[in-house]
């Protein structure tokens, strides 16, 4: 029987990277605030809107001014990650195989949860996944393992049936903290050498691996 996969969003499926700066340095820019280069927002990404938001502004800043930045890199963002967006090489096939293959599968983002299901939408219209999660009030956020809960229950499966797929300390430690053995991606947002040693530096090779350790588990 297949593993159920566990994917995360942005830096693993997606790179959102240019329509996430864009949307940020336009809310800094509002509050009169200096933008920071793509690079230095890539570091902000994997703990959701408001430690991105957090971590933009100067230290000393009051959380009133991280919270309005957060608040205005989301209305630009509602519109923006159109034009800022992009697949991985290889993440649709990638997708589409494993769908083909009956692997079950869900996103679990620490991105706004309306933010992430839109993308996953427009991404992936022929709707793979049972489930896609994201950041909403007061819903657990990785790293806390209890974010992985609601997909134990739409699986009816404990940890050791499923794989959790990742570009960041973020997510290794929220599969860790699951009991979830965990495949790092090297092309996202954090070093690869943080990752553990089971790091994919493709779409291809993670297909692979995800299907020959199905195949193994049979
Ligand atoms: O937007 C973020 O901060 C992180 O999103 P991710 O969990 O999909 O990587
Ligand atoms: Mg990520």
């Amino acid at each position: 029987m297949q593993p159920s996969l566990i994917f995360d969003l942005d830096g693993t499926l997606v790179d959102s990277l240019p329509g996430i700066a864009e949307s940020l340095n336009r809310a800094l820019a509002e509050a009169d605030l200096p933008s920071h280069p793509h690079p230095a927002v890539r570091d902000f990404i994997g703990n959701g809107s408001y430690q991105l938001a957090r971590r933009a502004v100067p230290e000393d800043a009051p959380d009133s001014l991280a919270l309005t930045v957060e608040m205005d890199f989301k209305r630009h963002y509602a519109t923006g990650w159109k034009n800022g967006t992009l697949l991985y090489p290889g993440i649709p096939e990638l997708i589409e195989e494993l769908a083909a293959r009956d692997f079950r599968m869900a996103v679990l983002s620490n991105k706004p949860d309306a933010f992430t299901r839109e993308i996953v939408r427009h991404f992936f219209p022929s709707d793979p996944f049972d489930l896609v999660v994201g950041q909403r009030d007061g819903s657990a956020r990785k790293p806390d393992p209890a974010a992985v809960v609601p997909l134990f229950e739409t699986w009816r499966i404990g940890p050791e049936g499923v794989r959790f797929i990742g570009d960041s300390t973020v997510d290794r430690a929220t599969a860790e903290a699951a009991g979830i053995p965990f495949i790092g991606v090297a092309w996202g947002y954090h070093d690869p050498s943080d990752l553990g040693d089971r790091v994919a530096r493709n779409a291809p090779e993670l297909g692979r691996w995800l299907m020959t350790n199905a195949t193994d588990h049979e």
